[in-house]
């Protein structure tokens, strides 16, 4: 087999729902290894698996230890793994799985947001020249120095996929959805939202900073800075549904692509004496909670406050609203607000943000803050407004 073209094929949590839709991976896995193909499968845990462990872990203990919760988290992909690869089996089709650790996925020590620093596939690369389908665990590796488990942050298993195709140096990293490709909005809040069939790197990444559900943020970077050539196929489809491009050939410089959004952004208001003071105060409070650091959106000082504006998953922000409750420098001034994103192919054209501001205030909606990105307008709304503004601002994506 070791002529044969790698494919890595990433498959998300809702793709792996229940035993059924496992079995049915398995049967698609087994069709591409049955015409040739050397395959290596990159699992999620099942359905909301990884949600329901981070609650259970906030219900034993208020502040999880961060070892103790990768070690917890990490089971999630191991119970895929291993059904996957049973139902492959069932199927006559060779196969075996191994954890992150055992394909050689080496990280920092950064528990629960570790980078991948290398990629040693010995077993991987062994099993494929026996003709094995090979499944592996998403989001974790092991720290060479401290040999401990670690997680790459939530989403993290296509940050496995395509480091994994890069070492391999595989044909291509599939990254197998339920939805079609990458949509001009998330297809349950803009139903008609259109496929997009390319996409160029630049303004994926922003998509997906600010919100877009489809990729690992860092998983981007790596498959460009890697040269792997990524697609996101549809589940059950034949065809790439998205391709990403280096370059978006035949499209208009500054064109709208798509609009995303985060639902919800806390802000943490830290008392200090400049920027760097409230940045060392903030990252103190973090360590002392264990708690990770998140994506930072906006900071700023003025009048003896350092402000912070920050997005991560839910669990991560209740987390943080409770330290806060008991914090006396560190308090959160407001509710929480949402992101509404527009990303263009190119620079953002000059009248943009104008035309979005206006577009918001024809539907009632008024925005506090606009962040601008090379590719992207951001605007903060309230939470209560998202998905008016999503939908509003789609109306500026350009239909072709
Ligand atoms: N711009 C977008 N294009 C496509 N899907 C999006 C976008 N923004 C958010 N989403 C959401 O992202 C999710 C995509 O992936 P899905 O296959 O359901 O999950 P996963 O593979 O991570 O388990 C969907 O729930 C979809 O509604
Ligand atoms: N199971 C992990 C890792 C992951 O990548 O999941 P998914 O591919 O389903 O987004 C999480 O929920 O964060």
């Amino acid at each position: 087999m070791r002529n044969h073209s790698i494919i890595v094929q990433k498959y998300g949590g809702v793709c792996l729902e229940t035993p059924a839709k496992i079995r049915s991976v398995a049967r698609s896995l087994a069709d591409l290894h049955g015409r040739g193909h050397r395959v290596v499968a990159i699992v999620s845990a099942m359905g909301k698996t990884t949600d329901q462990l981070i609650q259970m872990a906030y219900q034993v203990s208020p502040a999880p230890n961060r070892r103790e919760l990768d070690m917890l988290l990490t089971t999630g992909e191991r119970i895929s793994m291993s059904l996957m690869s049973m139902a492959l089996a069932d199927l006559g089709v060779p196969a075996i799985s191994f954890t992150g650790s055992q394909a050689g996925v080496m990280t920092d020590d950064s528990h629960s947001s570790a980078r991948i620093l290398d990629v040693r596939p010995i077993r991987v690369r062994e099993e494929l020249d026996r003709g094995r389908v090979v499944v592996l665990a998403g989001f974790q590796g092991v720290n060479p120095a401290t040999r401990e488990i670690t997680t790459l942050g939530r989403g993290g298993s296509d940050t496995t996929a395509v480091a994994m195709a890069a070492a391999l140096k595989a044909e291509r990293c599939e990254i197998i959805k339920e939805v079609d490709g990458i949509c001009s909005a998330d297809p349950r809040i803009v139903p008609d939202a259109k496929s997009l069939r390319q996409v160029d790197f630049a303004s994926l990444s922003e998509m997906c900073f600010w919100g877009a559900k489809v990729l690992h943020f860092r998983s981007i970077e790596l498959a460009q800075s890697q040269d792997v050539p990524l697609v996101i196929k549809q589940w059950g489809g034949v065809e790439h549904s998205t391709q990403v491009v280096k370059e978006g050939a035949g499209m208009e410089n500054g064109k709208a692509l798509a609009v995303n959004s985060i639902a919800r952004i806390e802000h943490v208001e830290i008392d200090s004496r400049d920027l760097s003071h409230g940045f060392e105060k903030f990252a103190q409070h973090l360590k002392q909670n264990s708690l990770s650091w998140p994506q930072l959106l906006d900071s700023g000082f003025a009048a003896g406050k350092t402000s912070m504006t920050v997005a991560c998953d839910s669990e991560w922000l209740d987390a943080l609203s409770r330290t806060l409750e008991q914090s006396q420098d560190l308090r959160k001034p407001r509710e929480a607000s949402s992101s509404v994103s527009l990303t263009c192919f190119g620079a953002v054209s000059p009248e943009l943000p104008l035309t979005a501001l206006q577009v918001l205030a024809h539907h009632g909606i008024v925005p506090d803050k606009y962040v601008m990105s090379p590719n992207s307008v951001s605007l903060f709304v309230p939470v209560e407004n998202r998905e008016a503004a999503v939908k509003a601002l789609h109306s500026l994506v350009q239909q072709t």
